[in-house]
């Protein structure tokens, strides 16, 4: 399985995927620099009037609703359904959603409307998706339980991929379940990590079908990334700068070497 993840980034590497990110004011600058780190592309475009066309043009779209208004949610339908129509897949960050129920309907009218491929949150979020209680404060999770059951099951009632992020995070597509171990408690003192992640997942899922080796090549990115950058600073400023560089330096060799992973039956 890391095989096929580590293929998907050599694809990545070769065809540089276009993300139409559509994401949040705090982590928009961080997103697009990530994104180019990695080997991707990726452009900003929220405005309603443009971002039909403009999905249908990219490879990929990234849907972030942690700092949404109208326009934007209008903008972000257009999209949505320009991605079903023009066959791109979607990956959906659903931020804020444990503390701002509106969210929920939003997010449930974009499955409906829409062809959702993977759907990543923190754990509260993916419970409150589920209609399960979460202990929550605002974007942050203070939940690290109920992980797994969770994530299964809001895969099987959506029919997408599921990432639920913590400490441990998990992968699943309602059959399959993957855990990842590899990560940083730094991620949780920095703001956007999750944004992050989710537009690097974005990304990888242009470069490989199985939306469970896509997500698993991104959160491998990711958190070895984060393990590397630990190792050079535990301040949250150098951190951050340090992390876009280890983005960039990190190859298939190093994530053999560190990648931390264990494949669950369900
Ligand atoms: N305590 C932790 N230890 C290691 N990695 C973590 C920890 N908390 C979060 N991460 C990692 O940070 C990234 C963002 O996850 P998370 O903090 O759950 O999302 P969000 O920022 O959306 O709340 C993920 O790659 C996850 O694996
Ligand atoms: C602080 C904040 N407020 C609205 S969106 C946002 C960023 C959330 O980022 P993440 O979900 O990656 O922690
Ligand atoms: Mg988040």
């Amino acid at each position: 399985m890391i095989e096929k993840a580590i293929e998907v980034l050599e694809r990545l590497k070769k065809e540089v995927p276009l993300v139409h990110a559509i994401t949040n004011y705090v982590a928009i600058n961080n997103n697009a620099n990530a994104l180019l780190s990695i080997g991707a592309s990726s452009a900003m475009v929220m405005s309603p009037e443009e971002t039909y066309d403009f999905t249908a043009i990219s490879d990929t779209l990234y849907v972030n609703i942690g700092t949404i208004n109208n326009e934007t949610k209008e903008a972000i339908i257009k999209s949505v359904i320009s991605a079903k129509d023009h066959k791109k897949p979607v990956v959906i960050d659903p931020v804020g959603c444990a503390a701002i129920k509106s969210r929920v309907d939003f997010v449930n009218m974009l499955l409906k409307i829409g062809e959702i491929s993977i759907i990543k949150g923190n754990v509260a979020e993916i419970k409150s998706l589920v209609g399960e209680s979460a202990n929550v404060k605002g974007v942050d999770s203070l939940d690290d339980s109920g992980n797994i059951d969770s994530c299964v099951k809001l895969a099987r009632l959506t029919n997408t991929t599921v990432v639920a992020t913590g400490k441990e995070d998990y992968i699943s597509d309602g059959r399959r379940v993957v855990k990842v171990n590899n990560g940083t408690n730094l991620f949780t003192k920095i703001t956007g990590a999750g944004c992050t992640l989710g537009a690097i997942m974005a990304a990888t899922s242009a470069c490989g079908d199985d939306k469970v080796i896509s997500s698993l090549a991104a959160l491998l990115v990711m958190n070895i990334a984060g393990e590397l950058t630990e190792k050079e600073s535990n301040l949250p400023g150098t951190f951050s700068t340090k992390f876009i560089d280890n983005l960039y330096i990190l190859n298939s060799d190093m994530i053999r070497k560190y990648a931390d992973i264990e494949v669950l039956g369900v």
